[in-house]
């Protein structure tokens, strides 16, 4: 007989609260298609294992909560990337977003895999800087780089700087007059698409930071500008409309609008430009409600698209590039986290939700509480044959928003010392994590071939001292 306290006496009533798309797996212990990582399997034992390593070994070894990155996975999806959109466009770059994440080593993965690297700060150029990532190769965004910023990225050769207002092409082109090389230019357009994600990143709408308007004339007016100066050489405009995006026809209107503008810049100016970025973007799968392009989809899709409008204005086709972020780096890592309490909670109508409290949270996975994201998670650390019960996966800190994964089936039997591994977390957690409540940031693990390698450290209290010099 199922106890009250386990929260089991309520699980009918609990399924029914579950979201419409979070079906009742049939074997809780079964990981969900789409989600993990290429090497990503559940062994004999029962024990999730990554690379060869069972995650209670990576536990014992680490601790939790930590990071875990499958290199080869991470690997493999860059150059599916680069493969791609070089067969369908029979050539192009393809920049790795660093915002989604980024450490020394990884800029090696990407300088090795002859990716190219957007930094969008002073912090990130300090990164591949330090990794001796070619510069040449290297992309500096932002909406408000500052002096010291731009001079660097001059000073580095970085291969082109996408300009996002005109304050910025007055500082860039008086820096580059005064003590050189000529800086090499995109211009950030904003297509006024209305990306289908949430508010908080779409960044094609008009009402926002980024970019020069196309419809109203400002995109068209920061080419004259960049043009009329000797200093700037113009090499193409950028479109970025936003992120974890899964309908293509956004990206189908922004290549229109923007391939619209280089059409009139050749009849303004005589001038074809000989590149032009379409910006990163592209959605993966967090749980079973999203089902991704793969990257030959979404390059044979763009490609078709921009050899249509350059046959219909007669333009000889830019050099296209592109900057995916999260797509290359999302899937190939999980969170491991250790639990450390179990609650069953009623709700309204008699249902529980049981409560999984994890060693981490919005400090390593801000995610959920910034953007409303869902997740997905499995207990890691064994086999269960208990029943599935719906359950939230929350956090230690001191905050009632402070949920990793909303709503999902975990085993009746969880309990304290059980870990979970949540899927899908390579991009925009360690490099949006924070030390809120005074709770160090966990450490990234990359782990290849049956051995695991610290690529971040784990902080600690002394790092966190360092700073506090009273
Ligand atoms: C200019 C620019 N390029 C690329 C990206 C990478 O996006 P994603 O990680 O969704 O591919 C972003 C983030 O949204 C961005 O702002
Ligand atoms: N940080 C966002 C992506 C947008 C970032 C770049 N413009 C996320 O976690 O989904």
């Amino acid at each position: 007989m199922h106890t009250h306290e386990a929260g089991v006496l309520h699980a009918e009533a609990g399924h029914r609260r579950r979201p419409s798309w979070l079906q009742i797996p049939g074997d809780v212990n079964a990981l969900m298609p789409g989600l993990w990582s290429a090497t990503v399997t559940r062994g004999d034992d029962g024990v999730l294992r990554i690379g060869g390593l069972d995650v209670r070994t990576l536990a014992a070894e680490y601790g939790t909560p930590a990071y875990v990155v499958d290199e080869v996975d991470f690997r493999s999806r860059a150059r599916a990337f680069r493969d791609a959109f070089d067969v369908a466009f029979d050539g192009a770059d393809v920049y790795y977003a660093g915002k989604a994440f980024l450490c020394t080593e990884v800029a090696r993965w990407i300088a090795d895999e002859g990716l190219g690297l957007d930094v969008c700060s002073g912090g990130e150029l300090a990164v591949a800087l330090r990794a001796g990532f070619p510069t040449e190769r290297i992309g500096l965004h932002g909406n408000n780089k500052s002096v010291s910023e731009l001079s660097r990225a001059l000073e580095a050769g970085v291969g082109r700087i996408i300009v996002d207002s005109f304050d910025e092409i007055a500082r860039l082109s008086a820096l580059a007059a005064e003590r050189g090389p000529r800086a090499r230019v995109m211009v950030r357009t904003t297509v006024g698409v209305e990306a289908h994600t949430h508010e908080y990143i779409a960044t094609a709408h008009e009402d926002q930071k980024f970019g020069f308007s196309i419809a109203g004339g400002a995109a068209a007016q920061a080419v004259r500008r960049i043009l009329a100066e000797p200093s700037l050489e113009l090499v193409g405009l950028h479109s970025h409309i936003g992120s974890q995006i899964y309908d293509t026809s956004g990206f189908e209107v922004a290549a229109r609008r923007v391939l619209g503008l280089h059409a009139e810049i050749r009849d303004e100016h005589g001038v074809e430009l000989p590149e032009l970025d379409l910006g990163g973007g592209f959605g993966i799968a967090y749980t079973s409600q999203d089902d991704p392009q793969p990257p030959e989809e979404l390059a044979a899709g763009m490609a078709a698209i921009v050899t249509h409008e350059c046959a219909a204005y007669g333009l000889t086709p830019p050099r296209i590039s592109i900057e995916p972020g999260r797509s290359i780096a999302g899937p190939s890592a999980f969170t491991l986290y250790e639990v450390g309490t179990v609650k069953a909670v009623e709700l309204d109508g008699g249902a529980v939700r049981r409560y999984v409290s994890v060693d981490g949270g919005m400090s390593d996975n801000i995610r959920t509480a910034l953007y409303d994201a869902d997740y997905s998670c499995t207990l890691a650390s064994r086999r269960s044959d208990a029943e599935p019960v719906l359950a939230r996966v929350v956090g230690k800190h001191c905050e009632s928003g402070d949920i990793v994964v909303k709503d999902e089936f975990l085993p009746a039997d969880i309990e304290p010392g059980d870990l979970v591994a949540v899927p899908g977390t390579g991009a925009y957690t360690r490099s949006m994590s924070n030390t809120y409540n005074h709770v160090p940031r966990p450490p990234v693990i990359a782990v290849r071939g049956g051995e695991a390698r610290v690529l971040l450290r784990r902080e600690t209290e002394e790092d966190m001292f360092l700073l506090d010099v009273g």
